[in-house]
């Protein structure tokens, strides 16, 4: 990975790396935060963001520098999809560039490099852990990355010791986002979807980790598009232990994640001891 920025932050440090992906088969950026005094002792935490983002909105808008340095965690922000001339896009912001989905795709045009599953789960951490951090991994995410974290950790439950996610599209297969990337990235079938959809995957199987999730009741997407009392049913169903909190007057925004940013903050780092 070549370091392309470096910035002194709360006594640690916010980095940028470029680096070629063999599975996106495209070139990415990452932003990584490193507390102070970092090592093998040092657990990450990968954070998702949601539609039209960057590795950077986290960055700038998270407010997560300050505690992430004092709790010791190092926080790793990829890009939400492959980027580059030559990989496949859409006018909408919610398919093609910006709006990966943490999937595999298996449909063109999109499947020569939207990878976004394996690109998070097999290609990054061993770059990340040859910086000098633990393999010790927590996974959080805001909306399609709340999706995103949920999902991948359900599916790789011994990889990632904590999970988190705010506003998460909680069931893909029955919200329009979800019918929309699904049906692009993984094809006409909805039974080839339902290994990427948090709430079914939460039913089938008792998650090993608490799982807390934040919503805003004044987020505009809420009832349509994330879905959270489908999580609570699943979660219900196969005696998972998850804690949906309902945030009054708060929005869809970065403001809201913001808000609420110490409290996952700590629950990762807790768990992640
Ligand atoms: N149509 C809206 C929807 C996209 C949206 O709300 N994106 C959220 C994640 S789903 C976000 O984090 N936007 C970037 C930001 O607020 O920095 C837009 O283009 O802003």
């Amino acid at each position: 990975m070549e370091l392309i920025e470096s910035h002194l932050c709360f006594g640690g440090e916010q980095r940028r790396y470029k680096h070629g992906s063999a599975v996106l088969g495209c070139e990415m950026t990452v932003s990584v935060f490193l507390p102070p005094d970092f090592g093998s002792h040092t657990p990450v935490l990968y954070w998702l963001s949601g539609l039209t983002c960057t590795d950077e909105n986290f960055v700038q808008k998270a407010g997560a520098q300050r505690l992430a340095a004092e709790l010791g965690l190092a926080i790793v922000a990829p890009d939400t999809s492959p980027r580059g001339e030559a990989v496949a896009d859409d006018e909408g912001y919610d398919l093609g560039k910006g709006a990966g989905f943490y999937v595999n795709a298996t449909q063109a045009p999109w499947a020569s490099h939207y990878r976004m599953d394996d690109y998070i789960v097999k290609e990054l951490p061993p770059l990340i852990e040859a910086l000098g951090l633990g393999s010790r991994r927590g996974i959080s995410g805001h909306s399609m990355g709340g999706h995103g974290a949920l999902v991948l950790a359900l599916r790789n439950r011994d990889f990632y010791g904590s999970v988190s996610a705010f506003s998460p599209i909680s069931n893909p297969v029955n919200c329009p986002w979800g019918k929309k990337a699904f049906g692009a990235y993984l094809g006409d079938n909805p039974a080839d979807w339902e290994s990427y959809d948090a709430s079914l995957l939460l039913a089938d199987a008792k998650a090993p980790w608490p799982v807390r999730v934040d919503v805003g009741l004044k987020d505009n997407f809420l009832e349509e598009q994330l879905r959270v009392e489908a999580l609570e049913a699943a979660a219900a169903q196969s005696g998972s232990e998850l804690t949906v909190h309902r945030q009054s007057g708060y929005d869809h925004s970065y403001f809201f994640v913001a808000s609420f940013m110490e409290a996952h903050l700590r629950f990762h780092a807790a768990q992640l001891k």
